[in-house]
């Protein structure tokens, strides 16, 4: 088996064929809904909040609300959709979600996306709540994960999952790996390539994005999407709190697992940390787009589709030689 990492990669160009950057195309379709680029902001609580979600969705980006608040759920489905706007929620599998869902479906209240949120989603609950999704709202699109290797792609894909989400442990207030031992920390994109192998729908690739390039990276490797945390938590629209050391700015992040989030130190399998300070979403999410517009020209393509078709090298640990 090929083991690597991002920082491990180096895709090979061919020859450009367009005259602009401007003319490659970014966009992904992703469930009912066309995004401008493969690019989600991680379903965490230092990552996305009501108004970020609005400005995303109102700017023909893909967001998944985290679920962290749960009595205010359905309450932001209705607010999304009174500004006709999709709406796209995260549950959990414990007994109080099947109620969530119940509730949703007796106030016909439709997410056009759901997104089965759990640390380790290959298990008998997750294909229960799969199931039970699919039979109370038909019509909303179902992501499921957390997954790391391509038998659990096949049975959550089987079950009815229209998505799933890979990635066990490479995020950055990530500490699973450390804790237990597990997961796909160190060669998240490898795991992805052999998901990959497996997936007839499409995956989202989950943790692990430290630079703009590692987007077309797991785009070549299989992903159709890409969720970014970290990247993206230090934004000026991001809910985590503003910290200066020094003169130096910073936001706060923390991981969904973390002892900050539960609110008790059980079952913790990730971290708090601060973030440098980057300014707007809004141009970075631009530069994003543009960074992979010159990806598919390198790729000799004109669509994002393109560069899953490039050559790539494996160039172990170098990529910042010559930095
Ligand atoms: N991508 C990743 O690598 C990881 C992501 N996370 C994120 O943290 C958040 C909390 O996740 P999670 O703890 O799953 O949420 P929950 O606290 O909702 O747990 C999910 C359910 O699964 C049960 N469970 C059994 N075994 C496991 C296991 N190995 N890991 C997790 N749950 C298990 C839990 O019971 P009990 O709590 O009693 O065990 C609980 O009932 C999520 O947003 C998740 O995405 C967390 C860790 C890793
Ligand atoms: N093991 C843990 N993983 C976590 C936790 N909180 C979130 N996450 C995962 O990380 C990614 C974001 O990764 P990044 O590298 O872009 O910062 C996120 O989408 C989750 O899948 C956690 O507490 N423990």
């Amino acid at each position: 088996m090929e083991v690597f990492d991002y920082e491990d990669i180096q895709l090979i160009p061919n020859k450009n064929i367009i005259k602009s950057r401007s003319e490659a195309d970014t966009s992904v379709k992703f469930g009912p809904k066309t995004f401008k680029i493969p690019v989600v902001p991680a379903n965490m609580e230092t990552v996305i909040n009501d108004e970020l979600a609005v400005w995303l969705a109102q700017n023909d980006y893909f967001y998944i609300m985290h679920r962290f608040q749960p009595e205010k759920r359905e309450g932001f489905i209705k607010m999304m959709h009174s500004k006709d706007l999709y709406a796209s929620i995260s549950v959990g599998i414990k007994p109080e979600e099947y109620e969530f869902i119940d509730q949703l479906v007796a106030d016909n209240q439709k997410p056009e996306y759901i997104t089965i949120d759990v640390a380790h989603g290959h298990s008998d609950y997750v294909i229960q709540m799969i199931h039970y999704i699919k039979e109370q709202l038909p019509d909303s699109f179902l992501i499921a994960g957390n997954l790391g290797t391509p038998e659990a792609v096949r049975e959550i894909e089987n079950a009815g999952a229209d998505a799933t989400k890979i990635g066990i442990g490479p995020g950055k207030a990530c500490i699973t790996k450390l804790k237990t031992g597990f997961g796909t920390g160190g060669w998240q994109l490898a795991a992805l390539r052999l998901c990959s192998k497996a997936a007839r729908k499409p995956m989202i690739a989950d943790g692990g994005i430290r630079f703009n390039g590692d987007i077309a990276k797991s785009v070549r490797f299989g992903a159709s999407m890409v969720m970014i945390g970290s990247l993206l938590a230090g934004h000026e629209e991001t809910p985590g709190n503003l910290i200066s050391i020094d003169g130096k700015k910073y936001k706060q992040y923390w991981g969904s697992a973390s002892e900050r989030q539960k609110g008790a130190y059980r079952n913790v399998e990730g971290r708090q940390m601060l973030v440098p300070y980057r300014g707007h979403i809004a141009d970075t999410l631009t530069e994003m787009q543009q960074d992979l517009q010159s990806s598919i020209s390198y790729a000799g393509g004109r669509k994002l589709s393109d560069i899953t078709k490039v050559d790539y090298v494996i160039v172990k640990n170098s990529i910042m030689n010559g930095d």
